[in-house]
């Protein structure tokens, strides 16, 4: 039995994870849950997979939960909380899901306390690549990939050697509104841009993904991951999302990794690694599908992604002041306070600003972290 911790346990990923788990239930067994503020849903997750420890939001909102939940668990709260549940539990994998930068700290307690990552919080990634790559390095700690692309990326790579590797492509299906022009763009509403194509997913990311700027915090999560250069990154617009990403070898070969678009399939395979189970998923009929569709990047259409990519190549904390405009952007926007085209114009803003730190320490990334996200919420 492999011993499970959910960071995020309530959201999208949260919530297919656990799915994922009772498919298996001979496999798998849950050692802790963590949740935000659905204490509703959290209560019921802990009731079905009796974890050990559970952690919510708040202080208030653990007061709120006690009651709803069986007096042996060990309850705790916030940060702390997430890093109490990452670091001092059995589980041998922690799968960090919570949104944002907010899940840095837990992901690093979870490395230094040895366990394996199914890391699907990219922005830890971006915001401080080095730092948790180095360490999960040093602890022989695999860090296993659940965003859709990496885990393609990641299978295409099974068994072969990084030095054969001529450029990875990691696809986009373009968003909500990739059919609008820019000009059409300064009117679209939260709930068109909440209304993804292809794949469901929590709020902040669809809108990252409408903004192209999740696929530019992909760019830099795969550099981190798979010791790419950015000129060895490529993206690719392909509408449907059936090729998750490929591989180009050194002899032009090609490997992609295909299926239909649903994230039970790269969660299982970072909790199954290196083994393959049976899925219910729905498999991927290329005679049904009949045609799918390539188109070029556009870097005007799409600003944030070159954004991303020149943040990516100066490195130091310029990746976390793109990711931290980004996040109070994104939830300004989700609030209703700024019309969608002001995402990219408060990261450019930030950006032009930013003094950039080469290999900066935890505490200088927290710091630039904070003030940038001050910065933003002003603007
Ligand atoms: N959804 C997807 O298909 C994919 C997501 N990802 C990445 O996975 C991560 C999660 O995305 P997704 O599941 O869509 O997001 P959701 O918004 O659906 O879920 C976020 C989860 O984090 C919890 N949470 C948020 N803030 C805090 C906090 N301060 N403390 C503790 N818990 C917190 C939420 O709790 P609550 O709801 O209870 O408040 C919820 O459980 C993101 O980094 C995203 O980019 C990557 C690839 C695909
Ligand atoms: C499911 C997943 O991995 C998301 O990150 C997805 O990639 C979003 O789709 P696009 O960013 O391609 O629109
Ligand atoms: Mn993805």
């Amino acid at each position: 039995m492999k011993r499970i911790t959910v960071l995020g346990s309530t959201g999208s990923i949260g919530t297919q994870t656990l799915d994922v788990v009772s498919m298996h239930p001979d496999q798998f067994v849950v050692e802790a849950l963590a949740g935000g503020a659905n204490i509703k849903l959290l209560a019921e997750q802990a009731q079905l997979y009796k974890p050990k420890k559970v952690s919510v939001g708040t202080k208030q909102l653990a007061e709120e939960i006690r009651p709803l939940l069986s007096s042996d668990i060990e309850l705790h709260w916030g940060n702390e909380g997430l890093v109490e549940l990452a670091a001092n539990t059995e589980a041998d994998m922690v799968v960090t899901a919570v949104m944002g930068s907010v899940g840095l700290h837990s992901t690093l307690a979870a490395i230094e306390a040895g366990k394996q990552i199914g890391l699907a919080n990219k922005e830890t990634l971006v915001t401080a690549g080095h730092l948790v790559t180095e360490r999960a390095r040093a602890k022989g700690v695999p860090l296993l990939p659940i965003d859709s692309e990496h885990s393609a990326v990641f299978q295409c790579l099974n068994g072969e050697r990084m030095k054969d590797v001529a450029h990875i492509t990691l696809t986009a299906s373009g968003g909500s509104f990739r059919d609008l022009t820019r000009e059409q763009l300064r009117e679209v509403t939260v709930e068109d841009a909440l209304k993804h194509p292809n794949w469901s997913m929590g709020a902040k990311i669809t809108i990252d993904s409408a903004t192209m700027v999740n696929k530019g915090l992909e760019v830099i999560e795969a550099h981190w991951l798979f010791g790419l250069d950015y000129e060895h990154i490529h993206v690719l617009l392909h509408p449907e999302s059936i090729i998750h990403s490929y591989v180009e070898f050194q002899d032009t070969s090609i490997v992609a990794q295909l299926g239909n678009p649903d994230m039970r399939v790269p969660i299982q395979y970072a909790l199954t690694y290196p083994e393959r189970m049976k899925s219910p998923v729905k498999p991927l009929s290329l005679a049904e599908v009949g045609a799918i569709h390539f188109r070029e990047m556009d870097f005007d259409r799409f600003p944030c992604l070159r954004l991303a990519f020149e943040c990516g190549k100066i490195g130091g904390t310029a990746p976390t002041a793109f990711n931290a405009a980004n996040e109070i952007a994104v939830a300004r926007f989700l609030r209703g306070e700024i019309p969608f085209l002001h995402i990219e114009a408060i990261i450019e803003h930030v950006l032009e600003q930013h003094v950039n730190i080469a290999n900066p320490d935890l505490s200088a990334i927290e710091a630039c972290d904070h003030e940038t996200r001050s910065i933003a919420a002003r603007l």
